[in-house]
């Protein structure tokens, strides 16, 4: 497998760009400078921060294979063990659907903070411990775009579109032929609840997923779920009206080992004083990841127990 980091990026100087993303996340590490390093971020957004991470992307697949990207939007306040195995899962899936795809890469794409819900931890937080949970796949990725380069929430339909078009630049070669430009195909990647979430409605009347959405997103690109728990997944997606329309676009994925393990019960381990190893990454769990990392760490679980020390909690805090 040949990697980006071994050639020449199709969208040129990729060292100078890595050496701002370092220094811009080792900046944004300080929680006083989070702020600020939103800022920058967006400042130079045009300069190439917020380009999309390709060095673990493979740039050659079989004949025969169609390449596949897959990403995953979610809060990751933290990231578990059981989201780094939804891509597994995820891909495992993807490469048995009939030897057609082959999965060239995987990102993880943290909400950003607007999205608003009380259990987000700061984006700056969130995507050191993505960085750091992906830290040792070859395949994996953390990408700030969605998180920290834009100024607000970002409807998932556009990160996807986004991460589509990124994708479409990157020249990959199948089989024996020359690497050739838009090749890899986009996949969302999604848990049950959120396959289920496409057909639910906010108490406003408001759909959670406006259909055209969907219809982008799983029409147009395509997606891969993974089971969480019993639910029919495929009746939830023949029972939707434009899930229904799109069946051939989405695939499956039933783990064979179902744990309870979510961000919520780690939030709750913490809240708790728990000890959370072997729920998420150990280095997440540690933070020993870099220096920057510590400090991201010990942000997210003093900030927890600020939280309860604050409010003076006996029970756990309902952060849900
Ligand atoms: N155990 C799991 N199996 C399959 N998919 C999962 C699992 N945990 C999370 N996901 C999926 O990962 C994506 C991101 O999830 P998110 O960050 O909201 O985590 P979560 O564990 O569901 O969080 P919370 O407990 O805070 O609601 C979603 O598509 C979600 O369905
Ligand atoms: N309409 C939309 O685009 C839409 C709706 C709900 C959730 N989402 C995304 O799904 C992910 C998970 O959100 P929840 O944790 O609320 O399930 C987030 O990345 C969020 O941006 C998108």
């Amino acid at each position: 497998m040949r990697s980006a980091r071994e050639t020449t990026s199709p969208r040129g100087c990729p060292g100078r760009k890595l050496r701002w993303h370092a220094f811009a996340v080792a900046f944004g590490m300080l929680p006083a400078f989070a702020a600020v390093r939103q800022a920058f971020m967006r400042v130079f957004h045009r300069q190439g921060v917020c380009t999309l991470p390709s060095s673990k992307l493979r740039l050659q697949v079989p004949e025969g294979r169609i390449p596949v990207a897959i990403v995953a939007p979610g809060s990751f306040s933290p990231p578990t063990l059981l989201h780094l195995r939804m891509f597994e899962e995820a891909r495992d899936a993807l490469e048995r659907t009939g030897g057609k795809f082959k999965v060239v890469g995987g990102y993880m794409s943290p909400v950003h903070d607007a999205y608003g819900k009380a259990s987000l931890a700061p984006a700056h937080h969130r995507l050191s411990m993505v960085e750091a949970a992906v830290s040792d796949s070859d395949w994996i990725m953390a990408d700030s775009w969605e998180c920290l380069c834009r100024s607000e929430w970002t409807p998932t339909v556009e990160v996807v579109s986004r991460f589509a078009a990124e994708l479409s630049k990157v020249p990959v070669a199948v089989g024996s032929n020359r690497p050739q430009c838009g090749k890899v195909q986009l996949v969302m990647l999604c848990g049950g609840d959120v396959l289920q979430s496409f057909n639910a409605t906010k108490p406003s009347g408001e759909r959670v997923w406006p259909d055209d959405d969907v219809e982008v997103i799983v029409g147009q690109h395509g997606l891969v779920c993974v089971g969480r728990g019993k639910a029919d997944l495929g009746a939830i997606a023949r029972e939707s009206t434009v899930l229904g329309k799109h069946l051939d676009k989405i695939v499956l994925a039933k783990p064979r080992v179902l744990t309870g393990i979510s961000s919520s019960v780690v939030r709750q381990y913490l809240a708790s004083n728990q000890s959370i190893r072997y729920l998420v990454h150990d280095k997440v769990s540690r933070g020993l990841f870099t220096p920057g990392l510590v400090h991201c760490a010990k942000g997210f679980f003093v900030q927890v127990r600020d939280y309860i020390f604050k409010h003076k909690l006996n029970e756990l805090p309902n952060w849900q």
